[in-house]
């Protein structure tokens, strides 16, 4: 069964727009899981745009399934604030400063021995690791040899490309997951999946452990409500 983890990063922006605490960050967090999340992500950026640094130690306290915190970990605080704080996975993203969101895997084969570096402190902590990739054969492989527990497919080109052919679109992942499972690599999927894209994805991409999902979901939850949104992503994910 493939998790739904709901990103919440959105939900800090509209917060942040105001200065104030509405929506409460840590309520929202606790309604989603109530409604049927079955983890909450967030991706704490250094600018703090919206996910900031103390959100991450209260929503600690506070999340009750699987807490997954993303993040660029050659960011020294990054490291600091997920060794400090003991998520169930970590998953580790190449964004630059400025990006607007992130938009690309790692190099995987350039950064194998810096990524080995990064990875094993999170490893030695007990938190699982997950490192954010595109969906290349060579990529993936090279991943295996990191020590990462799992990886997350880069899932915006497939977004992308699933209007005009699903099929094609699909493609990659289907055997990017069917070699990270013989590698025996855990796999989640991530960026820009939706209601329109996810059950198709599911049903190509397996094994699938988790999808982690934010921006699309919470754009849907202002016309279906929070709860019923949950619950139309879930049923995508039977
Ligand atoms: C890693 C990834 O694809 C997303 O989880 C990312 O966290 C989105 O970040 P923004 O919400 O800042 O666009
Ligand atoms: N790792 C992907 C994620 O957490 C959410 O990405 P998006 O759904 O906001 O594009």
């Amino acid at each position: 069964m493939t998790r739904l983890s709901v990103n919440i990063n959105k939900i800090a922006t509209l917060r942040n727009s105001r200065g104030g605490n509405n929506p409460d960050l840590i309520q929202v967090a606790l309604d989603c899981e109530r409604f049927g999340a079955q983890g909450i992500t967030v991706h704490p950026r250094p600018d703090e745009r919206h996910i900031r640094y103390a959100d991450v130690y209260a929503l600690k306290k506070a999340v009750k399934t699987e807490f997954n915190i993303e993040g660029n970990p050659l960011e020294a605080s990054f490291v600091e604030l997920v060794l400090a704080v003991k998520p169930e996975q970590v998953t580790l993203v190449p964004d630059a400063l400025g990006q607007i969101t992130s938009n690309h895997g790692w190099d995987t084969i350039q950064h194998q021995e810096l990524l080995k570096r990064l990875i094993a402190p999170f490893k030695e902590a007990g938190i699982r690791t997950s490192i954010f990739v595109d969906p290349v054969l060579e990529m993936v492989e090279a991943a295996a040899t990191t020590g990462t527990d799992r990886i997350e497919l880069y899932t915006e080109p497939y977004a992308n490309d699933f209007p005009t052919n699903p099929t094609q679109a699909v493609a990659a992942y289907r055997k990017a997951a069917f070699r990270a499972h013989q590698l025996g690599l855990g796999i989640n999927a991530g960026h820009d999946l939706s209601l329109e894209n996810l059950a198709f994805f599911q049903a190509n991409v397996n094994p699938l452990d988790e999808v982690s999902i934010g921006h699309a979901l919470i754009c849907d939850a202002l016309y279906y409500g929070l709860e019923n949104t949950i619950q139309l992503y879930r049923r995508q994910l039977k």
